[in-house]
């Protein structure tokens, strides 16, 4: 993989010195500062509070950051909103779905909404409701899906896009183990296919396996940054979970529980 350094595209996502929150007066994020290229997975973590929504917020252009900025794909919210917009799907922890329309009618209003062609677009929808094992559940309306469909319902809306950046929050919790299996392989042909993936989650031995970069957020400001390797190694750890342990508690300037 090329050094950061040597790439000559531009990023999907480049949060530079961004500061934020909900109140001038009290700021979550401190001039955080990321970049996510296309074809990368970068994992966002950080202890509840830590500020991941809020930047996500940010990024979605649904806060207005208080200094600094965000691009995606080179432009800012004000440059182009609806260029701006199209370039992301977002995928929230919480499901939120129509409740009158069918697994199918999300999808094909979302390759609608997003101007996909109907063809590939209907294959697509097939190939996902397999590998989500969801096919039999393509006429079924949200309020008869269990939690953890819900959630595939959501996905699979969001892959159908396959859009220059994909942020994904917490997608690991709810799902099964088969479910998660086709996310990591779905996400996986979206990166090959040039999508660049920002994935918050608490889930750290799955992002130790498949991230490429990982942000480590603490009370807004980052803390870490880079390969799992590199933080792993910048911790003087051999796990990704002690390895957040480690440099939450640095940055505290405590001492380690247990
Ligand atoms: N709507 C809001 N109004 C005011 N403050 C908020 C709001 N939402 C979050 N906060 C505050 O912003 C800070 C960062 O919260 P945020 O939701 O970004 O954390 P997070 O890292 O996503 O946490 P989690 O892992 O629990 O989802 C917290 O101090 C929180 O109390």
């Amino acid at each position: 993989m090329a050094l950061p350094q040597q790439r000559t595209t531009v990023p999907a996502l480049e949060m530079k010195q961004l500061t934020g929150g909900y109140s001038t007066r009290k700021p979550v994020l401190h001039g955080v500062s990321m970049t996510v290229h296309p074809g990368e997975l970068v994992g966002l973590i950080g202890l509840n509070g830590a500020g991941k929504s809020t930047a996500i917020k940010h990024i979605l252009g649904l806060m207005v950051p208080h200094g600094g900025e965000v691009r995606i794909a080179g432009a800012t919210l004000a440059d182009n909103r609806e260029k701006y917009r199209a370039m992301t799907a977002y995928v929230p922890e919480q499901p939120s779905l129509f409740p009158n329309l069918s697994v199918r009618e999300h999808m094909r209003w979302t390759a609608m909404a997003y101007g996909l062609d109907k063809e590939s677009s209907e294959r697509k929808m097939a190939e996902l409701a397999d590998t989500f094992r969801m096919t039999e559940a393509l006429g079924a309306l949200p309020g008869t899906l269990s939690k953890g469909m819900k959630q595939k319902v959501m996905l699979m809306n969001a892959l159908l896009v396959s859009p220059p950046l994909l942020i994904i929050d917490e997608p690991f919790l709810g799902l099964d183990p088969l479910a998660i299996k086709g996310l990591l392989a779905a996400l996986e042909d979206a990166r090959a296919k040039g999508s660049a993936i920002l994935l918050s989650s608490h889930i750290l031995p799955a992002l130790e396996r498949r991230a490429d970069r990982l942000i480590v957020l603490h009370r807004g400001h980052v803390i870490a940054e880079g390969t799992p390797s590199s933080v792993m190694a910048q911790a003087r750890e051999s796990t990704l979970d002690d390895a957040f342990e480690a440099l939450v508690t640095a940055a505290e300037g405590g001492s380690r529980r247990g």
